[in-house]
């Protein structure tokens, strides 16, 4: 699924025209409702009937409960199979939209529009929607393709700036496990824009698909773009568990500084390198305070992550700017050693 860059909602049009879907459903956040959909509907140009499904914003929301909820909205609208589900939002919104359609009646039609730089460059492809569950991160969930993805980058216009961060820590993922250059025009940077970041959009994006299209279900490859995600996802659980969610971005970085330890103590690459993406990583995004949660909790909730095989938490760590390695084994020693040198960190 190639997404399309679509400057002037014609390529969105046409779609419709020639898919003919029996019914439009629009899913969007408050925040979307507000600053995107209004350019949605201004742009579209179709006769076809619609309805717009809003949910509250935020990754609290990403429950079974929202999800039932928005299955009874389909009954109650007595959508068929021919029905598409438009998901305008962030991650969030793609994340729950597709999850909600794949299931629905065995499969509906979604396409997905991402709203933030995060689904722009990740969320939105790939194929993998899901919902969190006793906080744990996207543990229920399946993998389903859109139909199409159309990405509108001005809606990054309105994005806030810690949001606009958040996804820049995905992108310099993409970098970090795939291309030495890409992570190289990102740490170059000087400041954190929408303008800024515009032309390195489109890169991030192909590395993702790139990676998927070879490996659709996870099974080998894919997994190097959960690199950083072993530890961030644990933190970022433990964050929402305490009621104060941190954005998926941000417990990404930390992930990634984390992880790219270990890459360093499981000699995988040399302590200067790894000081280098370190360092890098730690100008965009001030240290979380993980102090407060037991590093057994920590170490606890990494044994739910979906990499894991035969009781053993597998890893996607660095060989070098560029190169990833997954299925690594790390000791438990390792984990804490990164951990604490994270805490330790100025
Ligand atoms: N499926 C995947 O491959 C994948 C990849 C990465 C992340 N994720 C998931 O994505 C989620 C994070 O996504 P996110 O960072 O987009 O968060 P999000 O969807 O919560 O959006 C962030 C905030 O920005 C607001 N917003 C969205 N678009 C806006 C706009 N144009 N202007 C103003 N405000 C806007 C939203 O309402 C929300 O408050 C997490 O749940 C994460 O697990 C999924
Ligand atoms: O697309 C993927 O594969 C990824 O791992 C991308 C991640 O950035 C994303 O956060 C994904 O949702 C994590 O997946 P999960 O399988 O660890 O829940
Ligand atoms: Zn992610």
């Amino acid at each position: 699924m190639i997404s399309i860059l679509d400057q002037d909602f014609s390529q969105l049009n046409y779609f419709l025209t020639t898919l003919k879907p029996t019914k439009l459903l629009i899913l969007v956040d408050e925040n979307t409702h507000e600053h995107c959909l209004p350019r949605l509907l201004g742009n579209l140009e179709t006769d076809i009937p619609l309805e717009i499904i809003e949910i509250e914003a935020g990754e609290e929301l990403k429950t079974l409960a929202t999800a039932a909820h928005l299955w009874e909205i389909l009954t109650e609208f007595a959508i068929d199979r021919k029905a598409l589900l438009i998901n305008l939002g962030g991650g969030v919104i793609t994340d729950m939209g597709g999850f909600i359609a794949s299931t629905y009646k065995r499969g509906i039609p979604f396409i997905n529009i991402p709203t933030t730089l995060l689904g722009m460059c990740d969320a939105s492809i790939g194929g993998k929607t899901g919902i969190d569950h006793q906080f744990l991160k996207n543990i229920i969930g399946t993998f389903a393709q859109p139909k199409q993805i159309f990405v509108f980058p001005e809606f990054l216009n309105t994005l806030p700036f810690e949001e606009l961060r958040s996804g820049f820590a995905e992108m310099l993922k993409h970098g970090l496990i795939a291309d030495e250059k890409h992570w190289a025009d990102l740490i170059a940077i000087k400041e954190l824009t929408a303008e800024n970041i515009f032309p390195l959009i489109q890169t991030s994006m192909n590395i993702k698909q790139k990676v998927v299209e070879q490996d659709f279900t996870e099974q080998n490859v894919r997994k190097t773009l959960n690199f950083g995600h072993t530890i961030g996802h644990a933190v970022e659980s433990l964050f929402l568990l305490n009621g104060n969610p941190i954005m998926h971005g941000e417990a990404v970085a930390m992930g990634m500084i984390c992880e790219t330890r270990i890459s360093y103590l499981n000699n995988l690459t040399s302590e200067e390198i790894a000081d280098v993406i370190i360092s890098n990583i730690q100008q965009f995004y001030p240290n979380l305070d993980i102090r407060q949660f037991p590093t057994d909790d920590i170490i606890n909730l990494m044994k739910n992550d979906k990499k894991n095989s035969f009781g053993n938490i597998n890893f996607s760590l660095l060989t070098s700017i560029g190169n990833c390695k997954f299925d690594c084994s790390v000791s438990v020693e390792n984990i804490r050693s990164s951990l604490f040198y994270y805490q330790n960190l100025e």
